[in-house]
């Protein structure tokens, strides 16, 4: 199957001692739905390479909720035409490079978020297949410490991170409560609000299970949702950072599960939470924010839409070569490639516990 590229079509040649394919294995979906559309096609065009771009010999890549909901057809009136290869995350090395690119070589150990802006126009053909054509400007050189699955499952969660981080000015000083603190988003939010950012005091929410997870991550204080609420606490925040975000309901919309103390996380086990949003405003300072990453907002809450930015990893890449700040893999993983249905399957429960990887690939 052919797919539009953004370039000029380029002939893929070999170069530099590098024999690029014309074809590669990719997993693609030809209709909006649920896992079911997907399939593994064995002979996909590999994308052209435009003169700011690299092509990436993909090692690993990480799955996002954004992948799910996209595939739903959430993001249909702004998403590229399908059929659609899918992932947002990718980590592997660099094996042809376009005439403008600067600053990265074939060879390269690379990791990034491939889309720039997550819900416009995300590329047709994604991170989940043998190779992806990606821009510079949105890579950044692995971490020489870490492997190419630990690197895939941090860009576009510690980009969120850090975005929402900066756009709720916090700094050094402050304190934070992190809802959604063990999954992709929410256990990075609590390492560089800690180990980067400086916080004076990082709270966390998981489920029981979880707890001492959040507190080896930096959290001072780990809260059992299934236990107590953390809109009934007396302690205020300077931010609240809601990383639990909303349901994806594939199935047609059922009622928002009301977080109660006595809820267990298999009750909400097919939700990504369910936007805690409206109760964070009642645990912030005067003057403090909530960010929301979906999902309902009210002042002082804000919503945003994570962008892509190599800049970004390559200003965190010391704290992550020091091991200040580390990836959370979800030990059911690495996912084999051809296992990528039971992965999405698995982030679809809305349990993973850091990021869901595929490697090898
Ligand atoms: N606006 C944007 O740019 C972005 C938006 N998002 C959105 O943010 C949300 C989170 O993304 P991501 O971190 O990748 O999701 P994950 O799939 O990684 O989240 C899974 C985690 O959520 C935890 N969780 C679920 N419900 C609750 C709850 N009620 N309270 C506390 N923890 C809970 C689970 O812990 P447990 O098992 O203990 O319940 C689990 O560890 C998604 O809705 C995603 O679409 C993500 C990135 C960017
Ligand atoms: C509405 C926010 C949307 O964007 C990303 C990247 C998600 O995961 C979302 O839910």
């Amino acid at each position: 199957v052919a797919y539009a590229s953004s370039s000029s079509p380029a002939v893929n040649t070999a170069e530099a001692g590098v024999v690029v394919p014309a074809t590669m294995k990719a997993w693609a979906y030809d209709d909006y739905g649920d896992a079911s559309v997907l399939r593994l096609d064995e002979a996909v065009a590999v994308p052209a390479v435009g003169e700011d771009q690299v092509l990436v010999r993909v090692a690993a890549a990480a799955l996002n909720p954004v992948d799910s909901k996209r595939r739903a057809g959430k993001f249909k009136a702004t998403d590229s035409p399908l059929p659609t290869v899918p992932g947002y995350d990718v980590a592997g090395v660099v094996v042809k490079i376009g005439s403008k690119v600067k600053s990265i070589k074939e060879g390269d150990e690379v990791y990034g978020n491939i889309n720039e802006k997550a819900l416009e126009g995300p590329k047709q053909s994604g991170s989940l297949a043998e190779y992806t054509a990606v821009e510079e400007k949105l890579l950044a050189l692995k971490p020489k410490n870490l492997d190419f699955a630990q690197a895939a499952g941090l860009p576009l969660a510690i980009e969120t991170a850090h975005e929402g981080l900066e756009r709720a000015g916090f700094s050094a000083g402050k304190s934070i409560l992190v809802l959604g603190g063990a999954g992709g988003v929410g256990s990075l939010a609590i390492q560089l609000a800690k180990h980067v950012f400086g916080a004076s005091k990082v709270a966390a929410t998981a489920s029981t299970p979880k707890l001492e997870l959040l507190k080896s991550l930096g959290a001072d204080v780990a809260i059992d949702y299934t236990k107590e609420n953390f809109d009934e606490q007396p302690e205020k925040y300077d931010v609240v950072f809601d990383a639990v975000g909303n349901k994806l309901s594939l199935a047609a919309e059922r009622p928002t599960k009301q977080q109660t103390p006595s809820a267990s996380p298999d009750n909400a086990s097919s939700f990504w939470g369910s936007g805690q949003g409206e109760k964070a405003v009642k645990v912030v300072k005067e003057g403090g924010s909530v960010v929301v990453l979906t999902g309902a907002v009210t002042p002082p809450g804000f919503r945003f839409v994570v962008t892509s930015d190599g800049s970004v990893l390559q200003k965190l890449n010391p704290y992550l070569e020091s091991g200040k700040v580390k990836p959370l893999v979800d030990t059911k993983g690495p996912f084999a490639f051809s296992q990528t249905v039971e992965a999405f399957s698995y982030l679809e429960t809305g349990r993973a516990t850091g990021k869901v990887i595929i490697s090898p690939i």
